[in-house]
């Protein structure tokens, strides 16, 4: 199948080219974000493949349908950035890759958490300047903490997991509590994990409802010097108000994996340019901010199985047989 594959990288390219031999797709590979202007490249391509920061709007639907294409093959698990009914409607179908390594994502959670407890990131740039100086770098005991997972799916258990093992009292907030959950994870309502929690650490997915879950008033309820984890989508914080939560100290640590804006930076190397986005420059500001650039799922083992799976959902696509793993809108999921 002639496979139009947006956004990108080197490294993307490897871990295809890879998985393809055994499939014998046709991939043409374009650097370019996919959005209105860029859609019309795929003319001609029956399967156009995206990632997280494509955009796969009404507007860009009608053009790739347009242009021949019938098959949406998302190299990611989240798939808020695709009109699922307009592409229902169209006639598309759209595939993800469900589970690619929720290990990697949970892991980088954990990696945020340690390194903000203990500044490691700040501590590494002293020690190389002979600056041996602990002031500022004094962290907490993990041991006995309560840590709230928000959305208890296949990254927030294995999270839950993780933190267990330090020792943390788990806390979790899902609208449709896990059967695979262990006993020691304590159900709670939302409203309650905001107040008892000193890490917070958030797993669901971006959709209506958790559009800036996080906002003055959730932060509000939290309690004083919380760290607040991201890994899951940018908007389901308000950055504005994480940024009031900073600045009066109500937010003591916050480490962020995806950010609301991030289509327009992240996964390019923009250090020639300057950056016109003064919300997410404020953030980089503050000494208690970690940030790190749309990079948990970034292990060999996850990219093998995206590259895996996509090219598996092509193939299944195309043959009518096989394991598609389709994704619908919400009320046919
Ligand atoms: N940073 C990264 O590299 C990266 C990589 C993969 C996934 N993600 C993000 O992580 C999210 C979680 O992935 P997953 O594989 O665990 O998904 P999943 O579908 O297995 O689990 C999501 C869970 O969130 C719950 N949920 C839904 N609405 C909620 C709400 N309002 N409050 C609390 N919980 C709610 C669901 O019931 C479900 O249990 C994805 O949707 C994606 O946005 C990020």
């Amino acid at each position: 199948m002639r496979v139009a594959v947006f956004s990108t990288k080197p490294y993307d390219r490897t871990f295809l080219d890879r998985a393809n031999e055994r499939h014998g797709h046709e991939l043409l590979y374009l650097d370019a974000r996919l959005t209105t202007e860029t859609a019309p490249l795929a003319a001609g391509f029956e399967t156009v493949c995206a990632f997280v920061n494509d955009r796969l709007d009404a507007g860009v639907l009608a053009l790739l349908q347009g242009g021949g294409t019938r098959m949406i093959a998302l190299r990611s698990a989240g798939f808020n950035n695709v009109d699922l009914p307009e592409a229902e409607r169209l006639g598309m179908t759209v595939a993800r890759v469900p589970a690619y390594s929720p290990h990697a994502v949970a892991e980088h959670a954990v990696a945020l958490v340690l390194s903000l407890n203990r500044m490691t990131y700040r501590a590494y740039n002293r020690v190389r300047e002979g600056n041996f100086s602990l002031d500022g770098l004094l962290g907490f005991d993990l041991y006995g903490k309560t840590v709230g997972v928000v959305g208890t799916g296949k990254i927030g258990l294995i999270f839950a997991d993780i933190m267990h093992g330090f020792g943390c009292r788990v806390l979790a907030a899902d609208p449709c509590p896990s059967h695979d959950a262990k006993a020691f994870v304590e159900y709670v309502t939302f409203d309650r994990l905001l107040a008892d929690s000193d890490i917070i650490s958030l797993h669901c997915p971006l959709t209506p409802q958790t559009n800036h879950l996080i906002d003055a008033r959730a932060i509000a309820q939290m309690k004083d010097g919380v760290m607040l984890i991201n890994t899951g989508r940018g908007r389901v914080i308000d950055t504005r108000a994480v940024i009031d939560g900073l600045k009066s100290g109500k937010i003591g640590r916050l480490g962020l994996d995806v950010y609301e804006e991030e289509e327009q930076l992240f996964f390019q190397d923009l250090s020639q340019h300057v950056i016109a986005d003064d919300l997410f420059m404020r953030l980089t500001t503050f000494p208690n901010v970690l940030i790190t650039g749309h990079q948990a799922f970034f292990t060999t083992e996850a990219l093998t199985n995206i590259a895996e799976t996509t090219l598996d959902n092509i193939t299944a696509f195309e043959r009518g047989t096989g394991t598609l793993h389709r994704v619908t809108p919400p009320t046919l999921a």
